[in-house]
């Protein structure tokens, strides 16, 4: 993927880069309504300070079937690479660089996703990950993990994909926000390459 042109959303200690239409509308509404349908999304608790939470949104977990994915005190046992993932696998990763992929719908804009990075010890050090995102638009943020005031916001729309590498999970979180503008599902997709 050629990034040399689209210019970084973050300011310094990290690269962050945006594509918005990076699949059309056509493609996009039949990749949503495929994935709603053959992803067996499940409602699973994490462990948050001890105490046992249910997440706000569904989950799945793709890809290499060797690869179980530990975060927040729960393990994911993945499943096989579906049709539609496969079409958005080989369009957004031809030379195969990804091993899996986690997979969250929001079900309303009162699903959401907490500040945290993807730095898990298995990612490897400056991990890539990139995120596809179908239906509603929501929000996602950055901010600087040590300077929490420091921050910023794209939308990230139908069709759309976030690239994020370097040092981005070293010195930035990242948050999907609740909101009651949005009531409409949304479906959003993060490959990572797991190493070991
Ligand atoms: O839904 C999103 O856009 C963010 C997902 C995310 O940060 C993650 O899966 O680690
Ligand atoms: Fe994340």
């Amino acid at each position: 993927m050629n990034t040399n042109q689209i210019p970084n959303l973050l300011p310094f200690q990290g690269e962050v880069s945006f594509y918005e239409s990076f699949f059309s509308v056509e493609e996009s509404d039949v990749l949503l309504q495929q994935l709603y349908e053959e992803i067996p999304w499940k409602q699973e608790p994490i462990r948050i300070f001890g105490k046992e939470v249910m997440q706000p949104r569904l989950t799945a977990w793709a890809g290499d079937l060797d690869k179980a994915y530990a975060y927040s005190g729960i393990t994911m046992q993945p499943i096989d690479w579906t049709p539609a993932l496969r079409i958005i696998k080989d369009r957004i990763d031809p030379d195969d660089r990804f091993t899996n992929v986690l997979l969250n719908l929001y079900r309303d804009g009162q699903d959401a996703m907490g500040w945290h990075r993807d730095n898990e010890k298995i990612l490897g050090t400056n991990p890539v990950v990139a995120s596809v995102s179908l239906g509603a638009s929501r929000i996602f943020q950055f901010r600087h993990y040590t300077d929490k005031k420091l921050v910023r916001s794209v939308e990230l729309t139908h069709g759309s994909l976030l690239l994020m590498q370097g040092e981005t999970q070293h010195y930035w979180e990242h948050r999907i926000p609740r909101t009651t503008q949005s009531t409409e599902p949304r479906i959003n997709l993060t490959f990572r390459t797991l190493y070991g």
